[in-house]
């Protein structure tokens, strides 16, 4: 049995507007959240046809839809880790593809291309709004499976990845040769497990050290610290946009964290200060997210391509709406208001 995609929804997935209609959806400040979702799997289709993946590796279009449509139906329905996010990470994906030239300029192989946006549009599958640390501590049946390994949730992002592949009707890697499908699923087990940002504190000095001393295509180890940084910054693109979308996507990831801090209370535990609703000061915390980890990881990007400077720049932009934004919450707070009602409501 697969889901049933019937003609109808191949006419749909392939009829939505052009991006040519749209000559900003290949920019950086193109703001993919704004996509309507039934249109999203339709602009995924377009943009693999855009990249040249359709020809190149001969992909079944009823297949491909199939594979799109089965995945979105994989995300549940979380304030943050979502469809939603999942769309606005491949669609980065598509901009640093697009932008950095990664295939024209060598960075990238085809291959290489290709797992790179499947990476991101799977990397979050069946995410439950929980951290990993969530995981161990509620002894989750995914921390049984994948503790001793740890990145608890990005294995089980990526088991569910290669199940979907496996449903009936919906490998469109089928097409590829034996040992690109190998080399394929081998990227994107990599490429998915780099998400974990505990992975990429591991690596970061590395990856700052050969950006600085020259980034070497031919080394193997140079092309998989490129990957893993290329994952984290499509994760964390919705930073790069403009203030409006990151307070909005703001509100979701605090959601998310509060509605976790909310379980652990239940559960007799303590939460992280950052999921606590009533000690959390959000503004506080997002500028050291922006400043200690987010900027870094894009500065490292723009060593290598300086056409990423202006990530760098909206970045800074950010910090700064959240320097200045600091004020009101402080303000509302002596109001008695919590930061999140604060974020909530303010215009
Ligand atoms: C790359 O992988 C991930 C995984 C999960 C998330 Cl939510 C994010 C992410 N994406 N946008 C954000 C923003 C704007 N702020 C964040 C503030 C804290 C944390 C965080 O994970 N702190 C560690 C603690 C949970 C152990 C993550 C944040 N984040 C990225
Ligand atoms: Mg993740
Ligand atoms: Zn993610």
């Amino acid at each position: 049995y697969h889901m049933q995609v019937s003609r109808q929804d191949v006419l749909d997935v392939t009829m939505c507007p052009s991006q040519h209609e749209m000559p900003h959806f290949s920019k950086f400040s193109f703001t993919p959240r704004n996509i309507l979702l039934k249109e999203s799997p339709c602009f995924v289709l377009k943009m693999m046809q855009d990249l040249g993946f359709i020809d190149t590796f001969r992909i079944k279009q009823d297949i491909l839809v199939r594979f799109i449509l089965y995945v979105r139906k994989g995300y549940r329905d979380v304030p943050y880790h979502n469809w939603s996010h999942a769309f606005s990470v491949a669609h980065f994906a598509y901009l640093a593809l697009k932008n950095f030239e990664l295939v024209e300029k060598g960075y990238f192989t085809q291959l290489e291309a290709l797992a790179y946006f499947i990476s991101c549009l799977c990397h979050d599958i069946d995410h439950r709004g929980t951290t990993n640390s969530f995981q161990q501590q509620s002894n989750s049946v995914l921390a049984s499976l994948y503790s001793s390994e740890g990145s608890v949730m990005e294995r089980h992002h990526l088991s569910q990845t290669i199940c979907t592949l496996n449903t009936e009707g919906c490998n469109f890697l089928e097409s590829l040769s034996k040992d690109d499908y190998v080399k394929c699923l081998d990227l994107i087990k990599d490429m998915i497990l780099a998400t974990d940002l505990a992975s990429h504190y591991k690596i970061h000095s590395r990856q700052l050290t050969l950006a600085q001393e020259g980034y070497d295509k031919t080394q193997p180890e140079h092309r998989y610290y490129l990957a893993s940084l290329l994952m984290t910054c499509a994760d964390l693109s919705d930073q790069t946009k403009d203030w409006a979308e990151t307070k909005k996507v703001a509100q979701l990831i605090y959601a998310e964290f509060f509605a976790q801090g909310d379980l652990e209370k239940k559960m007799g535990k303590t939460p992280a200060n950052m999921m606590d609703r009533e000690k959390a000061s959000i503004p506080d915390h997002q500028l050291e997210f922006l400043t200690q980890c987010c900027i870094c990881i894009f500065r490292i990007l723009a060593t290598i391509f300086p056409h990423a400077k202006v990530l760098v720049d909206a970045i800074k932009q950010n910090i700064l709406c959240w320097e200045s934004s600091k004020r009101i919450f402080e303000k509302f707070k002596l109001e008695g208001k919590t930061s999140y009602e604060v974020l909530v409501s303010e215009e």
